[in-house]
C-alpha cells in the first residue's frame, strides 16, 4: 500500500483538497463540526461501533466492516456485489446523525426501498483516496481504493482488492449523485473521489492495476534508409559532443534494413526514447543478422520480434521479462541466439550494443546441444560460448573475458551460485523454465538472486492450469506487475476460480471471465505461445497409432488373481492409505511391461521376511500362478501381449525401411533393461540414455545417435528423466512402450522425433494392454486433461493423485471380453445401440463408417487429445483393419483394436 502517495497528493489538487474536514465518524460533535463548516461534505455512516451495536438488535440494519455476515463476506472473497437484497437501509445523507437514521421505521425503510429498487441494481464505480477520519488540518491520504456502489450500498476496495469498508442501506439519492472531486465520510474513512471507472474497467480488474507499466504500443514504423557499414566493424561508442555529431554521420546500421528480406527491429517510441536515450545517442536501425535471418520460419521472426520488444521494455514500460511458451519443437533456441547475436552487437541508440554476457541455465541433458545450436547457427567463430561441466569451471568464464555467454545447467548454477553472483549478467535465459514455477524451490531463490533484469523463460511445456504457479513465473520475469501475491489471488484467482464453479453466478461467472480475459490480457504482452501447427507444413506426415495389445495367458491369470488380494479389497472398502493404492497399481503395471518384472518384485519381497508390508500382503500366492521352473532373465515374448506386438514392429520396421531407427520409450529402468535384452537378442544395436547417464555423455550419446553413419537401429529413452528437449530425429518410428499418468509426458517423448530436420514420415505406436490398468490411464489422460481443456503440467506424478472409491473400483477391474474399453466408451455410431460384446462388436465392424478407410475425419491434431476427438480417428478392431499400414498389418494378430491419426497426409507411408 502506498502512503503518502495518492494521486491527489501527488497532483496538488487544491480546490479538492479545501474541502477536507477532519473526519471523525465516531465522535458526533464532529460530524457537527464537518457539516457546519462545511456544508459540501457529505457524511456516509456505515461503520460505527453504534451501528453494529444497532444492527445485533435489529436485523433489518446491517453494517460492515465490522463483523460482516456470511452473506456480506462471500461478497468480500467474490469481488462481486451483486448479491445485494438489501436488509434494510442504514443512513446516507449530508451532515445527519447517523443514530437518526438507525432508528427510521421499517415502513420508510420498505417504501424507499422498493422505490429505488430498480435503479439500485446497477453498479457505479470510483477511484478514490482515503484516509481514516481525523481532526488534523494536514494529514495525508492513506492509499488509492475503488468505490463500489450499488443502490443503497457500496464497498471501498484498496488496490490489492480487499475490502476497506463496506456499508448498505443509504439512501439512493446520496450515493447516487457522487461526482468527481466530492469528499465523504464513509465507513470511518473520509475518501476523495478521483474519477469515475467504467464497469469494463472494474470488471477486468484494470482499475486496480494502477502499479503496472502502461503497455506500449509496438512501433513498426519504417526505418529511415541509410547506407549500411560492415557488419564487422565495431560498433560506435560516442562519449563527447562532438563524437556524438561525428556519430550522426558516421554510425549506420550494422546490417542493411533495406536488404531484401531484411528483419529490423521495431523502433523505440518517444517515451522509450525519453527513459533510455539520455545521452541523445544517433537512433540506429537494428537489424538481424542476416546469415541468421536466411534460415528463420516467420513464427521465429515474429518470436524475435516479440524477444526483443520484451527485453528492450518496450512491450510494457519497465519490464523487460518474457515467456516465450511455443510448443515443442519450434525452435525456441534459435530464436533467443537470434536475439542475443542481436543484442550483443547491436542497439538502437547509436547502435551501441545492449548486451555484454548472456546466463543461460538449462536441464543438464542440454547444455550441450545449446553449444551446439551455437555452432549450427552462428559458428564457432562470431561469439563465444563457455559451457560449465566438471572440468569448465565457472572461474574460467571470469578469468576469460573474451567469452559472452555462459550456459550452465540448474544443479551446476547453485553449485557456483557464489562465483555466478560476481558477474554482472546483462540477459537470463531460463530453458525448460517451467520448473521455476514454484517460487520456495532453491532454484527460483537462487536465480530471482541474480541482479539482471532481463530474464526471459522458455517452456514448451502450457503454463497457465494452475494460477499461483502461473504468478510465480509471471513474477519471475517481472517481478511485481501482477501486484503482490494476495492482490492477485484476490483480483483474479478467486473470481476466476469461482466463476468456474459449476454453483456459481452469473454474476461470478461474467467477472470471472472478464478477470480472466483481463488477465490474459495483460499477461500477453510478454508471453507468447505458438502451437506446433505452424510448422506442420516444414514437417513430414506423423502417423499416430494407438494399439490396444491382447494380454498373454499369463498376464490374465495373475491380474485376476491381484484383483482377488485381500490387500485390493481393503483399497475398494477405502480402508487403506493412498500409497497402498499405488503399490497395487504399480504391481499391475509391471504386469502389463512384462510378468518377470513383477516376479522379481515378489522375489525380492521374499528375500526380505521381516519385512511384513502392504506390498508383501499383495504378492502372497502368486508365485504358484508362475511355472515352477520360471525364468525371469529370459524375457519370453510370448509372456507379454506388448513386447510381443514390439518384437513384431522393430522386426517390420527393419526390414521394410532399413535406414530407419527407432525410439523406445518406456518410464522405467526395470523396463528399459528388459527391452535392452531383447533387442540385443534380436542383434539390433542400441543406444541408452536413461537417468544414470552421466550428464556430461547425454549428447553425446543422441549425436550418435542422430548420424547417419551410426549402426544403432534403437535408441532407448526413459522419458521423465531426459525427455525434455532433446532432438532425436536421427529416429522416424516412435514406440511408447508404457504409459504415464499425466499426458504431458508422453507428449514430451513423443515430440523428440517429429521435429525440424526430420527427413521421414514419423510413425508413433503407444502400446495398451487391452482390457487393463493401462487403457484406464489412457482414458484419464484423455478425458479428465483433455476434455477439460486443462493444461498438462510435467511436474504431477501419480503420487499427488487422490483416488475416489469409484475410481479406484474402475481402475482395478479387468475387462476381459472387450476389444478396447476407451472405443466402448466412446458412443461411437459403429457400437451405439448394440452390447458390447465380442460379437457385436465385430459384425459391426464390418460395415461401420468410422472404420479404416476415406470416411474418416481428420482430428484437430493440437494437443491434448479429448474423448471426442478420438473419435474422430480412424478406428478398427484387429481382424477388420483395412490394410494400408505395413506395420500395423505385421501385428494385426496381437492387436484387438487400433486407433490412427494421420497429421500432415502424404500419398506414401
Ligand atoms: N528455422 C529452422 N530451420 C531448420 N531447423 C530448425 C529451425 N529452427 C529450429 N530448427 C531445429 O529444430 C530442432 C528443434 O529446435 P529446438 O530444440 O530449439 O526446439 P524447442 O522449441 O526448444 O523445443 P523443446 O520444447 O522440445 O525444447 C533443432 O534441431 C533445431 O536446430
Ligand atoms: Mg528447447
Amino acid at each position: 500500500m502506498r502512503r503518502s502517495a495518492a494521486p491527489s497528493q501527488l497532483q496538488g489538487n487544491s480546490f479538492k483538497r479545501s474541502k477536507l474536514i477532519p473526519p471523525g465518524r465516531s465522535n458526533p460533535n464532529l460530524n457537527e463540526e464537518i457539516s457546519r463548516t462545511n456544508p459540501d461534505i457529505k457524511l456516509l455512516q456505515g461503520t460505527t461501533s453504534n451501528a453494529f451495536h444497532q444492527s445485533q438488535n435489529d436485523p433489518g440494519v446491517c453494517s460492515s466492516n465490522v463483523l460482516p455476515s456470511e452473506e456480506s463476506s462471500k461478497e468480500v472473497n467474490h469481488g462481486d456485489e451483486s448479491s445485494g437484497q438489501f436488509r434494510s437501509q442504514t443512513h446516507a445523507m449530508t451532515a445527519l446523525n447517523p443514530l437518526q437514521i438507525v432508528h427510521s421505521s421499517s415502513k420508510e425503510i420498505t417504501e424507499s426501498k422498493a422505490q429505488e429498487e430498480e435503479p439500485g441494481s446497477l453498479f457505479k464505480y470510483f477511484s478514490v483516496v482515503w484516509c481514516k477520519a481525523s481532526k488534523k488540518k494536514h494529514k495525508k491520504w492513506e492509499g488509492d481504493a475503488i468505490l463500489i456502489v450499488k443502490g443503497r450500498s457500496f464497498t471501498l476496495k484498496d488496490l490489492e482488492g480487499k475490502d476497506i469498508g463496506r456499508g448498505i442501506g443509504y439512501k439512493f439519492k446520496d450515493l447516487d449523485n457522487i461526482e468527481e472531486g466530492q469528499t465523504l465520510m464513509i465507513a470511518g474513512k473520509e475518501i476523495e473521489i478521483m474519477g469515475v471507472i467504467s464497469p469494463d474497467d472494474f470488471n477486468s480488474g484494470r482499475c486496480f492495476q494502477c502499479g503496472i507499466g502502461s503497455p506500449a504500443a509496438p512501433n513498426f514504423s519504417q526505418p529511415v534508409r541509410k547506407c549500411f557499414s560492415n557488419p564487422f566493424k565495431s560498433v560506435c561508442q560516442p562519449n563527447s559532443k562532438e563524437n556524438r555529431l561525428n556519430d550522426l554521420q558516421s554510425c549506420k546500421p550494422r546490417h542493411d534494413p533495406y536488404a531484401p528480406n531484411s528483419l529490423v527491429m521495431p523502433r523505440p517510441d518517444k517515451n522509450h526514447q525519453w527513459i533510455f536515450n539520455k545521452n541523445c545517442f544517433p537512433l540506429m536501425d537494428v537489424v538481424v543478422d542476416p546469415h541468421l535471418v536466411h534460415h528463420l520460419r516467420q513464427h521465429q521472426k515474429e518470436g524475435i520480434i516479440f524477444l526483443y520488444e520484451c527485453v528492450m521494455g518496450m512491450r510494457t514500460t519497465g519490464r523487460c521479462g518474457a515467456i516465450l511458451a511455443d510448443e515443442m519443437g519450434l525452435g525456441k533456441t534459435l530464436q533467443c541466439i537470434s536475439l542475443i547475436w542481436t543484442l550483443q552487437c547491436q542497439g538502437p541508440y547509436g547502435g551501441k550494443p545492449v548486451i555484454k554476457k548472456t546466463l543461460i541455465v538449462t536441464p543438464g541433458s542440454l547444455v550441450k546441444n545449446w553449444r551446439k545450436e551455437f555452432q549450427k547457427w552462428l559458428g564457432s567463430e562470431r561469439i563465444k560460448i563457455f559451457t560449465v561441466d566438471q572440468d569448465h569451471k565457472v572461474e574460467e568464464f571470469i578469468k576469460a573475458t573474451f567469452y559472452t555467454v555462459l550456459i550452465i545447467s540448474y544443479e551446476m548454477l547453485l553449485r557456483s551460485l557464489d562465483q555466478i553472483k560476481t558477474i554482472k549478467f546483462d540477459l537470463l535465459i531460463c530453458d525448460e523454465g517451467h520448473r521455476l514455477k514454484n517460487s520456495a524451490i532453491k532454484t527460483t531463490t537462487a536465480l530471482v538472486s541474480l541482479s539482471c533484469e532481463k530474464r526471459i523463460i522458455l517452456t514448451g511445456t502450457p503454463v497457465q492450469n494452475d494460477l499461483q504457479e502461473f504468478f510465480a513465473l509471471v513474477n519471475f520475469i517481472n517481478p511485481g506487475i501482477l501486484g503482490s501475491l494476495s492482490s492477485y489471488r484476490k483480483i483474479y484467482e478467486e473470481p476466476i476460480i469461482v466463476s468456474r464453479e459449476p454453483s456459481s453466478s452469473k454474476e461470478e461467472k461474467e467477472l470471472g471471465e472478464k478477470r480472466a480475459a483481463e488477465l490474459t490480457c495483460l499477461t500477453g504482452l510478454f508471453i507468447l505461445r505458438r502451437t506446433q501447427e505452424v510448422i506442420n507444413k516444414y514437417l513430414p506426415p506423423k502417423i499416430e497409432n494407438v494399439v490396444f495389445c491382447r494380454p498373454r495367458a499369463l498376464q490374465i491369470e495373475l491380474y485376476r488373481k491381484l484383483l482377488n488380494s485381500q490387500v485390493v479389497k481393503f483399497c475398494l472398502q477405502g480402508l487403506v492409505e493412498n500409497s497402498t493404492h499405488l503399490i497395487c497399481i504399480g504391481a499391475l503395471k509391471k504386469l502389463c511391461n512384462h510378468p518377470c518384472l513383477l516376479y522379481n518384485s515378489i522375489k525380492n519381497k521374499e528375500c526380505s521376511p521381516t519385512d511384513e508390508n502392504e506390498e508383501r500382503n499383495l504378492y502372497r500366492g502368486l508365485l504358484h500362478a508362475f511355472p515352477a521352473d520360471y525364468n525371469p532373465f529370459l524375457f519370453a515374448e510370448s509372456e507379454s501381449g506388448k513386447l510381443q506386438v514390439l518384437v513384431k514392429l522393430l522386426a517390420a520396421v527393419h526390414e521394410l525401411r532399413p535406414s530407419e531407427k527407432v525410439v523406445l520409450v518406456s518410464n522405467y529402468r526395470q523396463t528399459l533393461d528388459i527391452l535392452q535384452e531383447v533387442c540385443k537378442h534380436h542383434g539390433y544395436n542400441c543406444a541408452r540414455l536413461d537417468g544414470q547417464t552421466p550428464v556430461s555423455q547425454r549428447q553425446q550419446i543422441v549425436d550418435g545417435f542422430n548420424s547417419k553413419y551410426s549402426s544403432d537401429f534403437i535408441f532407448l529413452l526413459s522419458s521423465k528423466a531426459g525427455g525434455v528437449g532433446l532432438n532425436l530425429i536421427g529416429g522416424s518410428h516412435l514406440i511408447l512402450y508404457d504409459i504415464d499418468w499425466n499426458p504431458a509426458t508422453d507428449i514430451q517423448a513423443m515430440s523428440r522425433v517429429w521435429r525440424d530436420g526430420q527427413k521421414h514420415p514419423v510413425h508413433i505406436y503407444r502400446l495398451l494392454t487391452t482390457g487393463t490398468i493401462e487403457e484406464k490411464i489412457y482414458q484419464r489422460q484423455i478425458s479428465k486433461q483433455g476434455l477439460s481443456g486443462a493444461v498438462v503440467d510435467l511436474a504431477k506424478s501419480s503420487e499427488h493423485i487422490q483416488f475416489s472409491v469409484e475410481e479406484l473400483k474402475d481402475l482395478f477391474t479387468l475387462h476381459e471380453s472387450s476389444h478396447c474399453v476407451t472405443h466402448d466408451l466412446l458412443d461411437c455410431e459403429c457400437t451405439r445401440g448394440k452390447d458390447h460384446t465380442d460379437d457385436s462388436v465385430e459384425k459391426l465392424t464390418i460395415s461401420r463408417p468410422c472404420q479404416l478407410g476415406p470416411h474418416h475425419q481428420k482430428a484437430n491434431c493440437r494437443k491434448p487429445l479429448s474423448m471426442s476427438q478420438l473419435k474422430q480417428w480412424k478406428h478398427s478392431s484387429g481382424e477388420h483393419l483395412s490394410l494400408t499400414d505395413p506395420f500395423l498389418e505385421r501385428i494385426r494378430e496381437n492387436v484387438s483394436f487400433f486407433f490412427q491419426n494421420i497429421t500432415n497426409q502424404a500419398t506414401t507411408m
